[in-house]
């Protein structure tokens, strides 16, 4: 039975090739920072107000001019069909249908068009949610030639990753030998469009010489709402405002990049206070609980992402799967909304959560 996310993972395990478990649950060099985003959670505690609930709860969100059922999205990731066959099919039908944004990963494993016309196919009657991350690549006509396509295809914000000048190295993925994707999954998305062999896909490159530059190059040529995925320094926070940039996906990749960043949680109120209410800051890392999304959103998150559990509902039980970790989510975060006197997300303020004294969880 899968009562909580968690669950989901129990279930993954067993289902896929350790390698490819080892794949998505791994993080890099000692996984410290991939403990430290649930254990950042762990920390804090809630301090509930009461006599001032409602009988029914707000959950949705507009953010970016996508509305949304809930303040939980899709944070990217990569190459779901080494999960299940569907893949990001699967995954943008259940995001759809939960009425959730879904943060499309350039790594995908089926191309921008194909998963925007699944959710879309899903949800007839209304827009779905898509969004599009983005690696830039050194070479400005392929990026431009991508974010052109994730466009038409419907994506309405792009996520630039910018926490990854180079790849971080999961000792996992080394031990394993697990270096390419295996025959018949490619990232569909980086298909040659003109030039190169017919057919062919290029690799994504990660360059450390990608600069502020390139994020004013990309403002210049495009309209859709820029956030940047990754940004954890306050100063950087502050040098985004100053290029432009609409929003924050405060991220440490779940634990993938640099090891030994702090917690997302941690760092949450630093960021908040450097943009001073100028953008909204959004955060990934370790939610896999109700109580977590309201810890962030209290702490000043307009909303949250979760990378592995989505991933863990697709493995288990494919579109089914990652419907029900939706589902779990939403209604955990309700009934902590209740249990918390909070009628709306807007009730939910910092004197809610209190650091837990030291050595006691
Ligand atoms: C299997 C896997 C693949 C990922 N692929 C990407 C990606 O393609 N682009 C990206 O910006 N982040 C990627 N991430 C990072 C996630 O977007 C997100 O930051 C992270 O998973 C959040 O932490 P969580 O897994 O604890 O929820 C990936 C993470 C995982 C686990
Ligand atoms: C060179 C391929 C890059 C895929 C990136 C996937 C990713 O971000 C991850 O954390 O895994």
């Amino acid at each position: 039975m899968f009562l909580n996310v968690r669950d989901f993972e129990e279930v993954a395990r067993t289902r896929l090739d350790p390698v490819y478990y080892d794949y998505v649950a791994g993080g890099a060099r000692d996984e410290v920072t991939l403990r430290a985003n649930e254990e950042g959670f762990q920390r804090l505690s809630l301090l509930p107000r009461v006599l001032r609930g409602r009988e029914k709860r707000e959950l949705d969100v507009s953010l970016f001019g996508s509305r949304a059922s809930m303040p939980v999205l899709l944070s990217p990731t990569a190459f779901h069909r080494l999960v299940h066959p569907e893949g990001e099919l699967a995954t943008a039908r259940a995001a759809a249908a939960a009425g959730a944004i879904m943060i499309v990963s350039m790594a995908s494993t089926v191309a921008v068009e194909e998963v925007a016309a699944a959710a879309r196919a899903a949800v007839p009657d209304r827009a779905p949610a898509l969004w599009f991350q983005l690696y830039l690549q050194p070479d400005l006509e392929f990026t431009e030639a991508l974010v052109r396509r994730a466009t038409e295809a419907g994506c309405t914000a792009l996520v630039v990753t910018v926490d990854s000048p180079v790849l971080g190295l999961s000792e996992r993925n080394k031990r394993n030998g697990f270096t390419d994707l295996p025959e018949g999954l490619r990232c569909e998305n980086l298909r040659e469009l003109r030039g190169g062999e017919p057919g062919s896909v290029r690799q994504i490159v990660m360059s450390p010489e990608l600069s502020w530059e390139h994020v004013d190059w990309l403002r210049r040529h495009t309209s859709l709402p820029i956030l940047l995925k990754g940004v954890l320094h306050p100063e950087d926070a502050r040098l985004a405002l100053r290029h432009g940039v609409d929003g924050l996906l405060l991220s440490n990749h779940g634990g993938r990049q640099l090891d030994s960043v702090p917690s997302t949680v941690d760092l949450l109120p630093e960021m908040v206070d450097a943009v001073g209410g100028r953008i909204p800051v959004l955060l990934d890392g370790g939610v896999r609980r109700g109580t977590d999304v309201v810890k962030a959103l209290a702490l000043g998150a307009a909303a949250v992402g979760v990378g592995r559990p989505v991933v863990w509902g697709l493995a288990a039980d494919g579109e089914r799967g990652v419907r029900r970790v939706l589902e779990l989510l939403r209604e955990e975060l309700d009934h902590t909304l209740a249990l918390c006197g909070a009628g709306s997300l807007r009730d939910l303020t910092p004197d809610l959560v209190r650091r837990t004294p030291a050595g006691r969880g």
